[in-house]
């Protein structure tokens, strides 16, 4: 088996919120305790809803930010803030809004450039040219593009700029994070065919980071699901949909439309709030919502546990 080109270990990040001169600061769990690992060419998503630390998962693993626990092994290094520098090119991040993440001043062969120019000063203008026009013919970029701004494109063809952009530095995993969300549900199938179609041919791993479940199906080898900054179930795709274990991941997937009719189930009505991360219940995150929660539920944390396909529950579907 190859070495994998991320492990992340018991990864955590919480925040100190408000405090004053008379009050102590509120702790945000936003992660805790994530573990996994992604081995070249494989796709590990990331699902849950708005606010269960999957961003911030993101910002750890893309050493945008430093965990307050944990570890994290990039490309077999162990990432700590004084090597950032020298692992930053080993990841890159793409994000959901390619609007919001391309600089609308800067011409897309600028934009693909500016990487280069600050971590290969070596290289001359000339190759950095190639490189830029490589990267836009790998993402289905036309040649004229290469002088165009951003306003001057599509949602999906500014994704591309954006993949374009991260795929610069010959990183070996890209994050992904919530890619296809803000594209037309047409154009959504063709930058994820996209994705797998580099994939392949650059034996990138993926961490894809997403809301929805029918997106996940399409991309994800193995899958964690996410509630309340701490993984409840982890498993092979196929283990996930079609045996999920927790009931939180059954709720989720009932929700998710299907054309297989044995993916499809009975709609679960979550009761309930997510709990704000400033206060998460003593014992399973997922108790005050979950139909199946006992006394034990209420005040011990489930561990997760299993071979291959684990669960956080005291009570797992068989
Ligand atoms: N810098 C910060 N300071 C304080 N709290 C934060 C900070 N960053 C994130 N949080 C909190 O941590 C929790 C997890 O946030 P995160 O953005 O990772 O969730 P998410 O799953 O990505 O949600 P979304 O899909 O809405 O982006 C949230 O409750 C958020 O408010």
């Amino acid at each position: 088996m190859t070495a994998p080109v991320v492990t992340a270990e018991n990864l955590s990040r919480h925040y100190l919120v408000g405090g004053g001169l008379f009050s102590k600061p509120n702790t945000v769990r936003a992660l805790a305790e994530a573990s996994f690992s992604i081995q070249p060419g494989k796709t590990l998503a990331v699902v849950g809803e708005s606010g269960c630390g999957k961003s911030t998962l993101a910002r750890l693993v893309t050493l945008i930010e430093e965990p307050t626990g944990g570890a994290l092994t990039l490309d077999g290094k162990a990432a700590t803030p004084d090597n950032w520098d020298s692992l930053r090119d080993t990841v890159q991040i793409v994000f959901q809004d390619p609007y919001g993440s391309l600089n609308l001043r800067q011409r897309v062969g600028a934009i693909l450039e500016e990487p280069l120019i600050i971590n290969r000063p070596q290289m001359s203008a000339a190759e950095r040219t190639a490189k830029a026009r490589e990267m836009m013919q790998l993402v289905g970029l036309r040649p004229e593009h290469y002088d165009r701004f951003p306003h001057m494109f599509s949602g999906g063809q500014r994704q591309r700029i954006a993949i374009a952009r991260a795929l610069m530095l010959e990183p070996k995993l890209l994050v992904l994070d919530e890619p296809v969300s803000a594209l037309d549900l047409s154009i959504q199938s063709q930058v994820l065919n996209l994705l797998m179609d580099l994939q392949e041919r650059l034996n990138l791993a993926y961490l894809f980071i997403s809301h929805d479940l029918s997106v996940v199906r399409h991309v994800a080898d193995d899958l964690i699901v996410m509630y309340l900054g701490r993984p409840v179930e982890f498993g092979s795709r196929d283990q996930v949909f079609n045996t999920p274990q927790h009931p939180y991941t059954k709720a989720l997937l009932s929700a998710t439309p299907t054309t297989e009719p044995h993916l499809r189930r009975e709609r679960i009505k979550l009761q309930g709030e997510l709990p704000s991360p400033l206060n998460v219940p003593d014992g399973c995150p997922f108790a005050p919502r979950c139909w199946k929660a006992q006394d034990v539920c209420r005040h011990t944390r489930p561990e997760l546990v299993g071979e291959g396909h684990q669960t956080a529950c005291h009570f797992p579907e068989e």
